[in-house]
């Protein structure tokens, strides 16, 4: 009976050590663009009988992502600050098991996707996880300074995986959302490797304030925020989306220019960290807005 009660307890444990390794909160934003690009591709809402299996695919396939991420850098990870405690850098779950469940999870959000969605977004979401999992940590995190603009293009996925669940195609306003979160990751991911950098350097990973230095990386936080305030006006510009979004958009982008400005004028941790954490806040009210401007649409003129 006891050996039994040890046993429930270690499994126990090692089940709630694995939910911080599917990074569970970049899922549910991961998630959130989906269903905002399941939203905009449909006239009214998208049918619950394939909002739920293509939301639940997607961050099942994208958790078991997360967590093949975390057991290939565990090494890395457990040399620094801010991944030390993952339980696969401290050896509290096996290699084995973790990627066990991952498979696991992925392959559940397959077969969602494949059974209930289609063909399209099945493989999509499977190149996304490959794109991430694979050639993002394995070949191009450990090699170039150009990581995350490269790899990048998988965590842009979202919404075309949402499009793609709806109208089994990959449509324009789509691919005005995937290049919308293109623009939005390097200023996102640079901003936390700036205060985070001494971690970077002791993992020996290098990240462009490692290889390139502070200032470089502020002015390319910057001019990607440009890029970014162009870009996040292209719904408009197909007249996809319509006064309510430009307005939201014009004063988000305002604040990121803001911080991306301030920070390149005079650098400060506690100002790359609030900068982190605006892009953050950005994405998510422009997806909200998005989907607030689609079924309230005020017309431009
Ligand atoms: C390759 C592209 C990306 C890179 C390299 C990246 C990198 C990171 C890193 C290093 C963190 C820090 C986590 C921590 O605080 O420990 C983070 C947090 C976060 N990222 Fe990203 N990110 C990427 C793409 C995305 C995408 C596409 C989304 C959502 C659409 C996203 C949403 C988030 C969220 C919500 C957090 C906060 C998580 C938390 O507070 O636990 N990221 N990102
Ligand atoms: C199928 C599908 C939709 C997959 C989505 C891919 C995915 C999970 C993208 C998120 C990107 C992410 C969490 C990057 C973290 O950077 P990092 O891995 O360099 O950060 P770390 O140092 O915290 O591990």
């Amino acid at each position: 009976m006891s050996v039994m009660i040890v046993e429930t307890a270690r499994y126990s444990h090692a089940w709630r050590a694995l939910w911080p390794l599917a990074k569970p909160k970049v899922v549910l934003l991961i998630v959130f663009c989906a269903v905002i690009g399941m939203c905009l591709a449909s006239p009214g809402l998208p049918p619950l009988s394939l909002l739920v299996p293509a939301t639940l695919g997607i961050a099942l396939v994208a958790g078991a992502a997360a967590m093949v991420n975390c057991l290939v850098e565990r090494t890395a990870d457990a040399l620094m600050r801010r991944t030390a405690h993952r339980a696969t850098a401290r050896g509290e779950v096996g290699a084995a098991f973790t990627l066990t469940v991952a498979l696991a999870a992925g392959g559940l959000g397959m077969l969602l996707l494949v059974v209930y969605v289609n063909a399209l977004t099945a493989w999509l979401t499977l190149a996304t996880f490959v794109g991430y999992a694979l050639v993002y940590t394995l070949l191009l995190k450990p090699n170039t300074p150009q990581n995350i603009v490269i790899g990048g293009a998988s965590g842009a996925m979202p919404p075309i995986l949402g499009w793609a669940a709806v109208t089994g195609d990959v449509g324009v306003p789509a691919l005005a959302l995937f290049l919308i979160i293109y623009a939005w990751t390097p200023p996102h991911f640079w901003a936390l490797a700036l205060y985070r950098r001494d971690d970077y350097a002791r993992a020996g990973l290098p990240m462009l304030p490692v290889t390139h230095g502070e200032r470089f990386t502020t002015l390319s936080i910057l001019l990607y925020s440009w890029l970014l305030a162009g870009i996040s006006l292209l719904p408009v510009a197909i007249a996809h989306s319509g006064a309510l979004y430009l307005a939201v958009a014009l004063l988000l982008n305002a604040r990121f220019l803001y911080l991306a400005a301030r920070l390149h004028r005079q650098y400060a941790d506690p100002l790359a960290r609030r900068t982190f954490v605006w892009s953050i806040c950005y994405l998510t009210w422009l997806f909200a807005a998005l989907l607030v401007d689609h079924y309230w649409q005020v017309p431009l003129s």
